[in-house]
């Protein structure tokens, strides 16, 4: 069956670097690098669900600033993710890890380029991200 799903994603900011996880070594796409986020939950409005699986995944509570892009990828040749990436702020810097990620990274411009999936990369030039992380 062909299923389309929802996700959000954080861009977060935080003393003009930003946040990238790396998804745990057992799971799929493990080793990958990625902004935090998850799937959204039946009836959830889209920041909730953006804020509850930051907390989840990084014990940082975040306030959500502004949509930066919305993306589409199929995860396997029946299942579709539309993604909506969000920019957010934090107050502190202080990660805790789940289970889900191995490893975190307060990364600046060069070290995302060499780190986050191309697939991310690729979305990040498209929509002018980091140019907006220097201006804003
Ligand atoms: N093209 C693109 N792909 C992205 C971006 N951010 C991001 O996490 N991805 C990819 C990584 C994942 O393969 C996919 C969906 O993430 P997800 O957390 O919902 O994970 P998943 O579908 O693999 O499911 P699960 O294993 O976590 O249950 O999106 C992005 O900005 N652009």
């Amino acid at each position: 069956m062909m299923t389309i799903v929802t996700a959000v994603k954080g861009i977060v900011r935080y003393d003009n670097r930003i946040l990238i996880v790396q998804r745990a070594a057992a799971d799929s796409g493990g080793g990958t690098w990625e902004c935090p986020g998850g799937k959204i939950d039946f009836g959830e409005q889209p920041e909730d669900s953006l804020i509850r699986e930051i907390e989840e995944e990084t014990g940082l509570t975040v306030i959500v600033d502004r949509i930066a892009y919305a993306s589409s990828l199929l995860t396997h040749p029946d299942r579709q993710v539309i993604l909506l990436v969000y920019f957010c702020i934090t107050a502190t810097g202080t990660v805790e890890l789940s289970d889900e990620h191995d490893a975190y990274l307060w990364a600046d411009e060069s070290m995302i380029r060499k780190q986050i999936a191309p697939s991310i990369l690729a979305d990040f030039e498209r929509h002018q991200i980091f140019p907006q992380l220097v201006s804003s």
